[in-house]
């Protein structure tokens, strides 16, 4: 197939606003694709490359100045061998040779396809990542229910495996991902509740009130002696947090999938900046901090798969093999009590409670109501749009952030408001130095930024504004911390920013 059809299916997706539309445009290209290029379209489609980062910058892209082709004539597949070629060239001369491959690419490459490509190499287009509406895609496309193939991408971790399962072989091949150890799951994810007391209620207090510690999420996967640890996003971490790895051999099992958050701890006990316990995550991780894990799930035990038990059972499996490990929790406390959790989970220093259905399964990678947070403060994790240039006591450092939302169709971020606030001479510092790594392009006051850095802010509220495209915009936002740990398509969305809008005054 051309790879030109690829690039309409593309533009008509961004084009429209009908979440229909879009899944009918997919799933026609779907059920057309050979079934050797399902695999590459998804990821392309999903704001992937099959061969992961290329390291190709946005700078050398646009420095390529040759006249589009007037017709699409590049295939699938070589589109896919060329990015290849430039991924694998490498050594003494690599940064000529690649450059004249990707000069060769482009020349072939029609004006919208050119653009397509861009957005794909430096990552632009994994903001539109179109998880929801690809999995529906796939179903339609495959004439399957929905349900198999969200687990099968629960399970596999990635959409093009799933696609290609569904499409080629059907249901039985998605019935045939099952929990792997030793390969991580998309973790589940909580909804904010309105108040604490909505939570127990519409849950009927059948539930586990948990600590909500400000750590980062691990996944801990152990196979007799194997251990393997992923992040939030899934990356493999095992080798730096060592007294982790440690720990988990120790445990009294044979094979386990565990659940949790890690943080460090100051002497007195309380939590560290979280900001700290992601430095032990990095390649040069100095271990001066130990990591200590909190579990608050156990999905896998001896040999036996729990995501489809209820969390109660899962709970138990977690007491046997973990007993001195888990998140300070309640199971079942009346309203008060578990009002009186809350105010020690932040007297503690910790960010708020999770409340949890006792009976509900694993379900991951998808916001449900069965795991529900509660916090005293609305944040919101944004995408940086661009800073504009400190003055006064800030005058050369980049400082108020312009803020963007997902737009949940995958379309790009959408602005929603600015702020300096919050940010201290070290974040000042950091972010004058990481921008222009980031950077698309500049005028004199301010730092246009491809979206790809993902920031939490802590507000008030939202107000209509007729100032900003989402008719949003932030009251007293305020910048509590970066996000390494999420990518943009992880960032909330327009609808969470609206949900949040205050009686107009
Ligand atoms: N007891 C707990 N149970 C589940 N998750 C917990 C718990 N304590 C802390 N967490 C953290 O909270 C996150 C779940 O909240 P949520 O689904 O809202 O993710 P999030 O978008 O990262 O939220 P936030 O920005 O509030 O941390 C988990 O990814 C985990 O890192």
């Amino acid at each position: 197939m051309l790879f030109t059809r690829i690039v309409d299916t593309s533009v008509a997706v961004g084009a429209t606003r009908s979440r229909k539309a879009k899944i009918g445009a997919l799933q026609t290209l779907l059920a057309e694709l050979d079934s050797t290029d399902i695999d590459t379209v998804v990821s392309w489609l999903s704001g992937e490359l099959p061969q992961g980062r290329i390291g190709v910058g946005w700078r050398t892209l646009a420095d390529i100045d040759v006249a589009p082709a007037s017709v699409g004539t590049l295939t699938i597949a070589e589109v896919d061998g060329a990015i290849s070629a430039v991924a694998t060239t490498s050594g003494s001369g690599s940064a000529a040779r690649r450059r004249e491959l990707l000069v060769e690419l482009l020349a072939s490459a029609t004006a919208d396809e050119r653009q397509f490509l861009v957005r794909l190499m430096t990552g632009e287009l994994r903001q539109g990542a179109l998880e929801g509406i690809m999995t529906d895609a796939i179903a339609k496309a495959a004439g399957l229910e929905l349900a198999p193939v969200r687990r099968a991408f629960m399970l596999s971790g990635t959409l093009s495996a799933t696609a290609t399962a569904a499409l080629t072989k059907g249901a039985e091949a998605l019935a045939q991902f099952g929990l792997e150890v030793g390969r991580p799951v998309r973790p589940m994810l909580a909804s904010p509740a309105e108040t604490l007391e909505a939570a127990w209620n519409e849950l009927d207090g059948d539930v586990s009130v948990e600590y909500k510690l400000d750590g980062a999420r691990i996944q801990v996967h152990r196979s007799g002696h194997d251990v393997h640890i992923y992040t939030r996003t899934l990356r493999e971490i095992t080798d730096s947090v060592p007294e982790l790895v440690e720990l988990i051999r120790g445990l009294p099992c044979t094979s386990v999938v565990l659940d949790g958050e890690t943080l460090a701890l100051t002497d007195s006990g309380r939590p560290r900046p979280f900001q700290e316990t992601m430095s032990r995550f990095g390649a040069q991780s100095t271990h001066e901090l130990l990591l200590r894990p909190y579990f608050f799930d156990c999905i896998h035990l001896d040999g036996v798969d729990l995501l489809d038990e209820p969390l109660h059972t899962r709970l138990d499996a977690l007491a046997r093999v973990a007993p001195g490990h888990r998140i300070p929790a309640l199971l079942r406390p009346d309203a008060d009590a578990a009002a009186a959790h809350f105010d020690d989970a932040l007297g503690a220093g910790h960010e708020g409670v999770m409340i949890k259905s006792l009976s509900s399964s694993y379900a991951a990678g998808r916001r449900g109501r069965t795991w529900q947070k509660v916090k005293p403060e609305h944040t919101l994790d944004l995408v940086v749009l661009a800073a504009e240039w400190g003055y006064g006591r800030r005058t050369g450092w980049l400082s108020n952030l312009h803020l963007g939302a997902r737009d949940p169709d995958g379309g790009p971020p959408i602005m929603v408001g600015k702020t300096f606030k919050g940010l201290t001479d070290a974040l000042l510092q950091w972010q004058t130095d990481e921008f222009p790594q980031h950077e698309r392009s500049r005028d004199e006051h301010t730092v246009y930024l491809n979206p790809d850095l993902v920031v939490e802010i802590e507000l008030d509220g939202v107000q209509v504004s007729s100032r900003y495209p989402g008719g949003v915009a932030l009251r007293f936002a305020r910048v509590l911390r970066y996000r390494p740990d999420k990518s943009a398509a992880e960032a909330d969305t327009i609808e969470a920013v609206r949900s949040l809008l205050l009686p107009s005054t």
